[in-house]
């Protein structure tokens, strides 16, 4: 055997595989402190591109994107771009044969400009403005989802030949999740409401317009959300008004989406999502209600987001100061703008030293942000090296959804740079933002 045959399994002999939910498949880190991601040593990556620096595993969201289409293999599966978005990305998603499921002009724009198959595309929204609609249109987007009653007219007025649509409808349902990502409840802003009637009244006003082409019903009860019990029982919901539809209409929906809302591990101990559960208990309940019924089996779609990406991400920091006052303040280099997640839904997150050996005991640190808030934490009193001090670095897993697309420009700070890493090879998706950037926009 040569050295370049032995070295792979020297080194893994040396590096310990991170078993932990919260990284990517296959991170690996050794006593130096050596996190590798993607086969790349972070800490050089954080050397030569900056922090913070947002990682992003493609392999990590390929694995992902086939491990769901495998588990539900007569499913359609739309990416939820909200959680992530860029062309890479979308160009990945199409690659994998997912259809995607966007909520913007913007967000369209992104697709159409690397060529995603405009038949496997959602629009949704509840507050689509004009342009969105008119955007949609002009792509030929597959479908449309209703969610209020305005949207009815105004879409039936923009409308030439005729718009497939679903009806958004929020079926009751609590996921028991964050107050603010709970969206299967009667009190919220999305879809109409079944209990109310409100959901059979949207029925009725779509398929009184001749534009519009009713092919389904839409339920997306949240985010985040652990048990499948909850998606379950939304799911017999909607095939209930499914029911009643044909009664009422003579009209059998042939799509169901159910949407998306999958939970995934934020911290070390975390259960995993039950994907395999999941799908088995989907599939059961469709057949079940539909035989009850009387009714054809749907399509079904679901329309993970976080699932596919979170996991495949991590953030890298540097350290630009370390205060023990109250408690040991550990200060970096980001923060809200480019995670607003514990401050918006009270995430938690675990945090890593990379980069070098620590043999110090750990000791609690609370770990802020740079900006001028005092809700700028990133993680409350996590276990972090006794030593660590100023131009250390610092990981954070589970950030590769809803961070990025979240970003904010707060104390015109630029939103980082994030890079794809695969097989031993980085590849710049979406550079930092500069301050000619910031200063481009500002014409005044
Ligand atoms: C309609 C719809 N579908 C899917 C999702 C994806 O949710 P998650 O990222 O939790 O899977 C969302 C959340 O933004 C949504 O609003
Ligand atoms: N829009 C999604 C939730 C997004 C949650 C996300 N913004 C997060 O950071 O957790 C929903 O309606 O369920």
């Amino acid at each position: 055997m040569t050295l370049a045959e032995l070295l792979p399994t020297m080194r893994s002999m040396v590096q310990a595989r991170l078993e932990s939910r919260v990284w990517p498949t296959g991170t690996t880190v050794d006593a130096h402190g050596d996190l590798r991601v993607g086969d790349l040593r972070v800490a050089e990556l954080a050397n030569r591109f900056g922090t913070p620096l947002q990682l992003l595993d493609t392999t990590d969201v390929r694995r992902r994107c086939r491990a769901y289409r495998a588990a539900l293999p007569h499913a359609e599966v739309a990416y939820a771009s909200k959680a992530f978005l860029c062309r890479a990305m979308a160009r990945l998603v199409a690659d994998e044969g997912l259809s995607l499921d966007v909520c913007s002009a913007g967000e369209l724009a992104v697709a159409r400009s690397v060529g995603f198959p405009a038949e496997r595309i959602l629009l949704h929204g509840n507050a689509k403005t004009p342009e969105d609609l008119k955007a949609a249109l002009a792509l030929h987007v597959g479908r449309i989802v209703i969610d209020s009653l305005d949207e009815i007219d105004q879409l039936g007025a923009l409308v030439r030949d005729r718009q497939r649509v679903l009806v958004r409808v929020a079926p009751g349902v609590d996921g028991q999740t964050h107050a603010s990502i709970t969206t299967g409840t009667d009190d919220q802003k999305f879809g109409f409401p079944l209990s109310t009637g409100a959901a059979a009244e949207a029925v009725r006003r779509v398929l009184a317009e001749p534009s519009l082409g009713l092919v389904g019903l839409h339920g997306h009860i949240g985010s985040q959300i652990r048990k499948v019990a909850s998606f379950e029982e939304a799911t017999r919901r909607l095939i209930g008004l499914m029911a009643r539809i044909r009664d009422e209409h003579g009209v059998e929906l042939p799509e169901l989406n159910i949407g998306g809302g999958h939970a995934v591990p934020q911290l070390p101990g975390d259960e995993e999502f039950d994907l395999a559960g999941f799908a088995n208990r989907i599939e059961v309940a469709v057949h079940d209600e539909c035989h009850r019924h009387g009714l054809r089996v749907p399509r079904l779609t679901i329309e993970p987001g976080r699932a596919l990406v979170a996991t495949a991400g991590v953030t890298v920091y540097r350290v630009t100061a370390v205060k023990n006052t109250t408690r040991r303040w550990v200060a970096v280099d980001g923060g809200m703008s480019d995670n607003p997640r514990p401050a918006l839904y009270g995430a938690q997150y675990a945090v890593r030293l990379i980069g070098r050996p620590h043999t110090f005991p750990t000791q609690p640190a609370t770990v802020v942000g740079r900006h001028c808030e005092s809700g700028d934490v990133l993680a409350r009193e996590v276990p972090l090296p006794h030593d660590l001090r100023a131009g250390d670095l610092l990981a954070v897993p589970c950030t590769g959804a809803y961070h990025h697309s979240l970003a904010s420009n707060y104390n015109m700070v630029g939103r980082p740079p994030v890079l794809a890493v695969e097989g031993g090879v980085a590849r710049l998706l979406v550079r930092r933002e500069t301050e000619e950037d910031l200063l481009r926009r500002d014409v005044g």
